[in-house]
């Protein structure tokens, strides 16, 4: 686990890019301090007749080019300094898709494996009635992250409307039955699919065939692992929080998902052998998509690692010194902020959707996300090129870039 902290690494990288950009000293101030910080107090009764007190956070990071926009994390890791990382990764990333939003993120520190659906329930709704006043679709959209899904969503919404009328615009990543647009869940994990495979035409490596491991089989590694096998990619080994299977062969993915399903976990599935996570990062494969926590690629296992390419679908799972070992052993990474940008820019189509009250096909969402993610690829790999800097200082030149130019023309 990393020894740095997540709001360390997202500081780190911002000056990266800062420093190559030449941003006065006041710029990279303003820029980074965060709009507004909520931390609330999440209290209820719980099943068993006990009082359950836990903390939620909304941080709102920077709202120049439009309303707040990020997920919602339920993990037992969260804390204040991670929602604030996370919320300020979301301005980059809103703006590098160029989509009419600044960035926010929020969480509670709880283990949502130990609580009951009512307990969920009740503890998303109490959240809500906290912060109900500080979000809304003009102002932050809370969406989807990790240990939340299209049900908390639905929650959020309707305690939302308790107070302010219906507005399904209010929070992304809702259940389709309920205003939430087609292609959201899948969202994410095919952009990090689509993505990987522009990655590796762009290095002359074809998709088909590559082996690839991916940590983290929740909604975006799952998905992610079902595209890339749909392209004929060797998904070797996936995992879970109990741990990691691999088969050199390739796993079945369809197979894992219904073995996921059926039992709660990755491992005991026939055909292949158990792994431990860190096993899985340093497997022999063409790509690594860490698709969990953050901070799992550190200075202790960056020398480990085996994987040609890095594909970051999770949100900060590189401190820096592990990056910098990267760079230097050649391994290439494709950055967070660009990597798992399928899933806002999908939230993005959902609320035009709800504003406009009308449904667009599956076939059109697809269409408008590859297009999106198509040209933030390119752009990003042309800065890159054009600049000779990796990756993710490329992203964040063009992510700040943008925000910064909204920031001078709105004036503060
Ligand atoms: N959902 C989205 O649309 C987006 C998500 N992301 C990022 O993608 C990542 C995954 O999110 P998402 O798929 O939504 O989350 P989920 O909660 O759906 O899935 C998380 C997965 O990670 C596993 N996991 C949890 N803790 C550990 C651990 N300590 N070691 C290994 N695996 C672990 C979980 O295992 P288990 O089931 O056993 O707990 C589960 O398989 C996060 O970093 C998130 O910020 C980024 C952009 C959008
Ligand atoms: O869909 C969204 O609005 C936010 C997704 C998110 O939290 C992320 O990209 O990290």
């Amino acid at each position: 686990m990393s020894s740095v902290s997540s709001y360390e690494t997202a500081e780190h990288y911002f000056h990266r890019a800062a420093d190559v950009m030449g941003l006065s000293s006041n710029m990279r101030t303003l820029l980074l301090t965060p709009l507004r910080e909520v931390k609330v107090q999440v209290a209820l009764e719980l099943d068993d007749g006990q009082i359950g007190t836990f903390i939620g956070y909304r941080i709102q990071h920077d709202q120049a080019r439009g309303p707040m926009k990020g997920g919602l994390r339920f993990h037992p890791d969260v804390d204040e300094g991670e929602v604030l990382a996370l919320a300020t990764l979301m301005t980059w990333k809103t703006a590098l898709v160029n989509i009419p939003y600044g960035g926010a993120k929020g969480g509670i520190s709880i283990d949502p494996r130990k609580l009951s659906q009512g307990e969920m329930e009740r503890i998303t709704r109490k959240f809500i009635d906290q912060i109900h006043d500080v979000i809304g679709p003009d102002k932050d959209i809370p969406a989807p992250d990790m240990g939340t899904n299209a049900q908390v969503m639905a929650w959020i919404a309707n305690q939302y409307e308790k107070f302010h009328g219906f507005n399904p615009a209010c929070v992304t990543g809702k259940p389709v039955e309920l205003h939430g647009a087609q292609g959201r869940e899948e969202a994410t994990g095919r952009g990090v699919a689509i993505l990987t495979r522009s990655f590796l035409t762009r290095l002359k490596h074809d998709v088909a065939g590559a082996t690839i491991a991916i940590q983290g089989f929740g909604n975006v590694g799952s998905y992610a692992a079902r595209f890339l096998h749909e392209m004929g990619a060797k998904i070797v080994a996936v995992s879970d929080a109990f741990g990691a299977v691999y088969n050199a062969e390739g796993l079945d993915i369809p197979a894992v998902a219904r073995h996921a399903a059926e039992t709660g976990r990755v491992s005991a599935i026939g055909g292949a052998s158990e792994i431990t996570n860190e096993e899985l990062l340093t497997a022999d494969v063409d790509v690594l998509i860490p698709a969990a926590i953050g901070g799992v690629l550190t200075k202790e296992n960056a020398r480990h690692i085996r994987a040609k390419y890095i594909v970051e679908a999770a949100n900060n799972p590189t401190e820096p010194e592990a990056d910098d070992i990267f760079e230097e052993r050649d391994i290439l990474v494709l950055p967070d902020v660009l990597a798992n940008t399928g899933g806002v820019t999908v939230s993005y189509f959902e609320w035009v959707q709800n504003r406009q009250h009308f449904r667009w096909e599956l076939s059109r969402v697809r269409e408008e996300l590859d297009k999106i993610l198509d040209e933030s690829f390119d752009r990003v790999w042309k800065v890159a090129t054009d600049k000779g800097v990796p990756l993710r200082v490329a992203a964040y030149i063009l992510g700040i870039g943008r925000v910064g130019r909204a920031t001078v023309l709105g004036g503060i």
